[in-house]
């Protein structure tokens, strides 16, 4: 998968080329390219916002600037993109939308500050790709660049290879439609708590239902909209108590 973000902090950014996702980037599985916003700028003072049209508080990102950005950005592979502005007034991300985006051959991130992005660079991208405004959550950033390393890094660890343990990321919180339930290692007695005596029965099936039961439970008590939302057939006859 290729990935570029284009932003007015690249710097921001450094954190793709850390640990477990520069791990991935060096093992080929995913390339980063980020694109400095002002180098599309033709005045001294690289200006890429204005005020905005109609009043009010701050200021909003320039359309000319951004079209020549992600003109070129966009020309600079061959891999068709998906283009995503990470934005309050998105679509919320979620694990079903990270889950999408790592079938993606290209990820194109548009990095808005201030007021945001002028709505025709966005409008414009969507009658030739793919475009997504997504919020990572309800409340306001800075800017769009921590929301991309949010992104990023949910769907980096999705694609084949990233993970050390495939099945880690099948297991995870949201992979089956409910929160993780509660998890321990050794030892076995910690400060006068101990490890619940079903994780060391080895009775496999035991510890199958103990750990639904808890996700289930954890679920109901933290995310009841997760269970009211998980289709019937997801739930067995063991899982009506919650
Ligand atoms: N909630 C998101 S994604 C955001 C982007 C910029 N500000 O908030």
């Amino acid at each position: 998968m290729r990935i570029d973000v284009v932003t007015i902090f690249p710097g921001y950014l450094a954190p793709l080329r850390e640990s477990l996702l520069g791990r991935a980037a060096d093992a080929g599985l995913i390339e980063v390219a980020l694109h400095d916003l002002r180098s599309w700028t033709h005045d001294v003072h690289q200006t890429v916002d204005d005020a905005p049209y109609g009043g009010g508080p701050g200021m909003v990102m320039r359309p000319q600037v951004w079209g020549e950005a992600l003109d070129a950005v966009i020309a600079s592979d061959s891999r068709p993109p998906r283009l995503v502005v990470p934005a309050p007034a998105g679509r919320s991300f979620t694990q079903a939308t990270a889950r999408a985006y790592a079938t993606e051959q290209r990820l194109v991130f548009a990095c808005g500050r201030y007021e945001g992005i002028d709505q025709r660079v966005v409008d414009h991208y969507s009658r030739q790709f793919p475009v997504d405004e997504v919020s990572i959550g309800d409340y306001v950033l800075v800017g769009g660049e921590a929301a991309v390393l949010v992104i990023v890094e949910a769907v980096a660890r999705l694609l084949p290879g990233v993970l050390g343990n495939p099945r880690s990321a099948a297991e995870d919180s949201f992979s089956d439609g409910l929160l993780e339930g509660p998890a321990y290692t050794r030892p076995e007695v910690w400060r006068g708590q101990a490890v619940p005596e079903v994780l060391r029965s080895g009775n496999h099936g035991a510890i199958a239902r103990w750990r639904r039961d808890r996700a289930l439970e954890r679920t109901a008590k933290r995310r009841p909209d997760l269970l009211a939302a998980l289709p019937e057939d997801r739930l067995d006859a063991a899982d009506q108590a919650f």
